[in-house]
């Protein structure tokens, strides 16, 4: 079983606090500037020697690590590296400075590149975390449908076997948010990822499609009915997890699923639409319950059969 593999941090505030942080650091090398020309003092986060983790802008590297881990550890780390580097070279600047003499030009120029890389990183940053955030659902930390669409057409020519679709949908969703609410609403659909995420094998994955509704795609899955045990486990286990919330009550949820095994050469769009009728049929039979698509071929032959046009009349599909 795999562990939810999610980005879940909210990038709007990440790109505000970059911007801001960015503008801290263009202020920082203006004090220095000032510093210079006018021969006034420096401060502490110039001169010291942990001046890295003083300035605004290293403690907004410091608060937001998960957030710059999460999007490229490796070049977050080089981040703060060439921030300290940058540091450093101001700092052996700044002694030369502080006496009214000229610093080494070595030291500048390690400023300047130290400088330009940092401005660079965080270009990166920015530009992905504006990616993440859309296509990442905010609230479940799920991909959306953008991203569906490209793992789809990636995943599927390396899928063995078949590839099914299920659509999920919470039963009776709105009744939930009208009698506790919203915000409650909201937790029943955290809730229901995280406890479907826990229930995915590798090679499964799961997307938020719309307001209540819920994708998984599962590549080489041997047949239909081995995706429908697993719809079926999968409502059964949120049927039988209620959530509780902080009064202490125990909510229960239900959910309807519809599979649909992908055909050769079927677009997404089409795979989506026969999940989705099928989830439709399971909520007009009642929800709470696994209904699986019928193909397009074997709801041709049904057709043919009642036409007396085919030599599978009569039989069962
Ligand atoms: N709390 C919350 N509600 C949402 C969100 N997105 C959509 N909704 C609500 O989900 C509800 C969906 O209601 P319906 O489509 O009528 O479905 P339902 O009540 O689940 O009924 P059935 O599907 O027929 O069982 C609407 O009231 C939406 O406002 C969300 O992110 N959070």
């Amino acid at each position: 079983m795999c562990g939810i593999n999610v980005l879940n941090f909210d990038a709007k505030e990440f790109v505000a606090a970059l911007d801001a942080a960015q503008g801290a650091h263009l202020d920082w090398s203006r004090k220095i500037l000032r510093a210079a020309v006018l021969r006034t003092d420096l401060c502490a986060d110039v001169v010291q020697k942990n001046a890295h983790e003083l300035c605004l802008f290293g403690q907004f590297l410091e608060s937001h690590n998960i957030a710059f881990n999460a999007l490229h550890a490796e070049r977050s780390k080089q981040l703060s590296h060439v921030h300290k580097q940058m540091h450093d070279a101001i700092r052996n600047i700044a002694g030369p400075i502080s006496q009214g003499l000229p610093g080494k030009e070595q030291d500048f120029d390690l400023f300047e590149r130290t400088q330009a890389e940092l401005l660079e990183h965080l270009a990166y940053f920015k530009t992905h975390a504006i990616h993440h955030y859309t296509q990442v659902d905010n609230l479940t930390g799920l991909p959306l449908r953008q991203r569906l669409e490209q793992d789809f057409a990636r995943k599927r020519p390396t899928c063995q076997g078949q590839l099914a679709l299920m659509f999920i949908d919470v039963d009776h969703f709105k009744s939930i948010n009208d009698f506790y609410g919203h915000h409650i609403g909201d937790k029943v659909l955290q809730h229901l990822v995280v406890q479907t995420h826990n229930l995915l094998a590798p090679g499964q994955s799961m997307y938020r499609y719309g307001g209540e509704e819920f994708i998984i795609t599962a590549c080489n899955v041997p047949d239909a009915n081995t995706a429908h045990a697993q719809a079926e486990f999968i409502r059964e286990f949120l049927n039988e997890t209620p959530i509780i919330m902080e009064s202490g009550e125990a909510l229960n949820i239900s959910v309807t699923i519809g599979i649909a095994i992908a055909q050769p050469q079927e677009p997404l769009e089409k795979l989506i639409e026969r999940a989705d009728q099928a989830m439709y049929i399971g909520k007009k039979q009642g929800r709470n319950r696994v209904i699986c698509a019928p193909t397009e071929e074997s709801i041709q032959l049904l057709n043919d059969s009642k036409t007396g046009a085919s030599k599978f009349s009569g039989s069962s599909l």
